[in-house]
């Protein structure tokens, strides 16, 4: 489904991703983990479509990132794209125009299943982070695509709706979809994981099957990042 080779990204002197690769089959959910500044959403953008020019190759279902593309990824940035004085209806119309795969009523299904109870005519700045965050999540998994992309999905919401969140982010993700979630909370998010890539400095340091780690080390994915990262 997505093949990145070779991949580089430079801003300025900093390079973001330095030879990073991946290569993503149909239906597997991705943990891609690794420290802070190690280009995990520099990786989820050029995906997105968001970050155009970069050295390599990205394919995304033999295509490389173009209109096309995003129309079969639905992306939670990292980053609020919405004018938080929109009200929720608004925010709702806004995606319901802008894409043609958003379901409303898969949304308020969503919402429902996070226990998220809120007046249409209600502004996004009037809510808390974590309820906006709860929004986004069910905007963005709503929509019927062959593609999701979380960065750091887990932002800000308490640890009992966390998971309630990760039940929901399965439970919502169309059959045959791929998803990649860049997050750093590992021990909570691993359990829905089939594929784990650790990174750092812009490149792999790792790329496991998760049921192997289990079984083959007996590790928990939380516990092979530490050792990877603290001997790194
Ligand atoms: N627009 C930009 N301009 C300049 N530098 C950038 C830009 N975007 C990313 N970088 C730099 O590229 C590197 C990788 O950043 P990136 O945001 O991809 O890392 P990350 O793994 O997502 O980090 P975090 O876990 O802290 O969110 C960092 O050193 C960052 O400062």
């Amino acid at each position: 489904m997505i093949k990145a080779i070779d991949l580089f990204k430079s801003f300025g002197p900093q390079k973001a991703l330095n030879g990073f690769e991946l290569n993503l089959k149909k239906g597997e959910i991705l943990g891609l983990h690794g420290p802070n500044g190690s280009g995990k959403s520099t990786f989820m953008k050029i995906i997105a479509g968001g970050i155009l020019k970069y050295d390599g190759e990205v394919l995304i279902d033999k295509m490389s990132p173009s209109l096309i593309t995003k129309n079969k990824i639905s992306y939670l940035s990292d980053n609020n794209l919405f004018p938080d004085g929109n009200t929720v209806q608004e925010t709702i119309e806004f995606y319901r125009h802008f894409y043609m795969d958003f379901d409303m009523d898969h949304f308020f299904q969503i919402l429902q299943k996070l226990n998220v109870n809120l007046s249409m005519k209600t502004k996004l700045i009037e809510l808390s982070k974590g309820i906006r965050q709860l929004i986004r999540i069910a905007l963005c998994m709503a929509r019927d695509v062959e593609l999701y992309l979380l960065d750091e999905p887990l932002a800000g919401i308490d640890p009992i709706a966390v998971e309630v969140v990760i039940d929901t982010l399965v439970d919502s993700m169309h059959e045959k979809s791929t998803m990649i979630i860049a997050t750093h909370e590992v021990a909570i998010i691993e359990r829905i994981l089939t594929r784990v890539i650790f990174i750092k400095d812009g490149h792999s340091c790792g790329d496991y099957d998760c049921e192997e780690v289990r079984l083959n080390e007996g590790l928990s994915i939380e516990s092979k990042y530490k050792e990877i990262f603290s001997h790194a």
